[in-house]
């Protein structure tokens, strides 16, 4: 998917809302339970009853690599289920990969070719030439780690290396690499306050922002704060919409909670 074609379906849907498929099988309703696959039952129920408020879908990879083979094949399923019915909706594999290079070509072939997700996360910490290699497939993104939602951020991320914080060097520095445009950054709701200064390095790039609900990031801020002329933002909620009811309205409920999300960014569009 193109950019453009992101930013198109954002105006349509007045929604920059991306729901994360983060499916734990100790959290989602015990009838689901008994069926044959109940990680993809409960992902179908969540996507057809909140495709028409939300832009993406993210499923983090770790809870269906939890599972094994099985979880992965639901993966599979829940990918092609949105290809296939909701092909306007772009799609975020939140698996935070990087390697050198020639490891790096086998991640992205994994998760652009194989899977077909639109987008990718992956982790800055190995440098250029383990990123460009996901940079290199056309109408494909990569999303990487800029400041992250939780408390480690600060470990590394906004400690000084010279005298800059190292998420503004990470930010500064990609916009050199190869097919450039092809790159997205994570930054997390809870740094709301950081994100003018994130803007002056980044003015249209598109940032993933998780941490809205669960982890206590106030979205209003954000958007105060991180809107570009393009909107670039994509807000993530997960646990906040997915886990709103565990009883058979769990998809009712999930798409009550996105409701309330996509009408408070209706209000800054
Ligand atoms: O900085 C980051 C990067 C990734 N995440 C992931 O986003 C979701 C957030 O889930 P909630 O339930 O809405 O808190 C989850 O998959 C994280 O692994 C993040 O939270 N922060």
């Amino acid at each position: 998917m193109t950019t453009q074609e992101l930013v198109a379906q954002i105006r349509k849907k007045k929604s920059f809302l991306c729901i994360g498929l983060d499916v734990d099988l100790d959290k989602i309703p015990a009838h689901l339970l008994k069926e044959e696959d109940p990680i993809f039952a409960f992902n179908k129920a969540i996507i057809d009853a909140t495709q028409h408020l939300c832009v993406a879908y993210k499923p983090n990879t770790a809870f269906y690599e939890a599972y094994g083979l099985k979880g992965w094949k639901s993966l599979e399923k829940t990918i092609y289920y949105l290809n296939e019915n909701y092909p306007e909706i772009f799609t975020i594999a939140d698996a935070k990969r990087g390697d050198i290079g020639n490891t790096s070509t086998m991640y992205a072939k994994a998760f652009f070719e194989d899977l077909a997700f639109d987008s990718v996360t992956v982790a800055p910490y190995m440098g250029k030439d383990s990123v460009e290699p996901f940079l290199a497939f056309e109408n494909k993104h990569t999303i990487m780690l800029a400041l992250t939602s939780n408390e480690g951020a600060f470990d590394f991320q906004t400690k000084k290396v010279g005298n800059r914080e190292f998420y503004k060097t990470v930010l500064e520095t990609s916009k050199n690499w190869k097919n450039s445009t092809n790159l997205m950054y994570v930054v997390g709701a809870t740094k709301a306050t950081y994100f003018t200064e994130i803007r002056k390095i980044v003015p249209n790039s598109f940032l993933l922002v998780p941490g809205v609900g669960a982890q206590g990031g106030n979205l209003k801020d954000v958007c105060k704060y991180g809107l570009s002329e393009n909107v670039g933002l994509l807000i993530n909620s997960s646990r906040g919409i997915i886990y709103a009811s565990n009883e058979v309205d769990f998809a009712e409920k999930a798409a009550e909670k996105a409701k309330e999300l996509q009408q408070e960014m209706e209000a800054f569009l």
